[in-house]
């Protein structure tokens, strides 16, 4: 057995670079930049103004000023400023060369063509020309891009960017218990869950998923399984891990030439996971404990689908108080399914007492993985503990 951060390295390392295709802004949601954007403007392109109110010179603030013009957003005034005078200006309009200050329309009286500053602003309620970005800035998070990105780029004037191809994740389930949803479930049957709960983690770190017919328990149902795979970016299998006589996708995968990076890892849940490149595509083995592939999936195939759009890939871990003894750890890493409550400092982290690896409800219910160390000493309430945020 392999701990979590050797096999979460080797895992990373099957990525294969990105490819990068060109997409319209509005499609660029959620998609990972494969190279910087660079402004074609300065952004404001002006002096703008930042309020509805009088544009004057500082200096003329005590005394009574002559309106001599009118400066609207889209309709700049051009004339020429002069001492004593002040030109009536509204949000997002150009301010005359000549003044360097507008004051608030609630802060003036006006009376025909005078008006008299009856408060002081703080500040000029100039936004300076450049003061958000400047033509030539380039803009290149490390992420996928936000709504706030897209609003970004739009306003450096880039209708059209390059991004990270979506990986196409084929995902294989394989069990003869298993039905699709929707199916009246036989004598010792179950409704899969695996493949829809992998598609949409696939979907959630912006790739698309591929759900393959359910493989059954033999070589040459999992042969046609692996086959159907082909071309996509990445494989990843769910179920048949193990060791019993039925768990038939590592020697499947073996005879159809996997190179193995490893199998099994010092993790619960999910010792039985493995990884590895099959002509190319790299591939990852999922435990089918429900609970198991999903912990699997969030800590392995998320990371993985990341790295393969050239995005760093770092699960954000927070800490918290924890609100019950623990006993001992074993071996094994534990990501424990927990809840979280509102606290004085750090949130309050209960781990469910049931930590079974097919107990969905309690995973869908979960706010957190709560992180221990393997071989972790007793812990006892109060002590701060690592999670992993889920959800939200
Ligand atoms: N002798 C041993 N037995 C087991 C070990 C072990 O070390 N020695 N490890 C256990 C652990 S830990 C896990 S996890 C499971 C993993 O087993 P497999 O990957 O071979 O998974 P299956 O046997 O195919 O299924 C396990 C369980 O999950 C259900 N399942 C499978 N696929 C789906 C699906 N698509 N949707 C919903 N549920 C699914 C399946 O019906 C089984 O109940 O092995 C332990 N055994
Ligand atoms: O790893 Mo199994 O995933 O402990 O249930």
């Amino acid at each position: 057995m392999i701990s979590v951060e050797d096999a979460l390295a080797q895992v990373l390392a099957l990525a294969p670079p990105a490819q990068a295709e060109q997409v319209s802004i509005d499609q660029a949601l959620g998609r990972a930049l494969a190279e910087p954007a660079v402004s074609r403007l300065t952004q404001p392109p002006f002096d703008a103004s930042a309020m509805d109110g009088y544009a004057l010179r500082m200096a003329d603030m005590e005394q009574s000023l002559t309106v001599i013009g009118e400066a609207a957003a889209g309709s700049p005034w051009d004339g020429q400023a002069a001492p004593l005078t002040a030109v009536r200006i509204f949000t997002g309009a150009p301010v005359p060369a000549g003044y360097d200050g507008v004051v608030m329309q609630e802060h003036v009286d006006r009376d025909g063509d005078r008006i008299r500053v009856t408060a002081r602003s703080s500040g000029t309620n100039i936004r300076k020309a450049g003061d958000d970005f400047h033509a030539g800035d380039s803009f290149a998070p490390a992420r996928r891009l936000t709504p706030p990105d897209i609003a970004l780029l739009a306003a450096m004037n880039i209708p059209t960017i390059s991004v990270a191809r979506r990986p196409r994740v084929a995902i294989l389930a394989g069990g003869d218990e298993l039905v699709v949803p929707g199916s009246q479930p036989g004598p010792g049957q179950i409704v899969s869950s695996n493949d829809l709960a992998m598609a949409a983690l696939v979907r959630e770190a912006g790739a698309d998923p591929v759900i393959l017919p359910i493989a059954r328990d033999t070589e040459e149902s999992l042969c046609t399984g692996f086959a159907a795979a082909s071309g996509a970016d990445l494989l990843v299998t769910i179920g048949g891990a193990s060791v019993g006589d039925h768990d038939l996708v590592g020697k499947v995968a073996a005879d159809l030439g996997l190179q193995r990076a490893f199998y099994k890892i010092a993790m619960r849940p999910g010792k039985p996971l493995m990884a590895g490149r099959l002509g190319g595509m790299p591939m990852i083995g999922l435990p089918g404990n429900p609970v198991s592939a999903i912990v699997c999936g969030i800590l392995f195939v998320q990371p993985l689908i990341a790295a393969m759009q050239g995005l760093r890939p770092s699960h954000t871990l927070l800490k918290a108080r924890l609100a019950v003894d623990l006993p001992p750890e074993g071996d094994r890493q534990h990501y424990l399914r927990a809840t979280l409550a509102e606290n004085e400092d750090l949130p309050l982290i209960t781990p469910f007492p049931s930590q079974d690896s097919a107990r969905l409800s309690l995973m869908a219910q979960a706010d957190a993985l709560l992180i221990r160390p393997a071989n972790d000493p007793s812990r006892h309430a109060g002590d701060i503990v690592s999670f992993i945020p889920l959800g939200g």
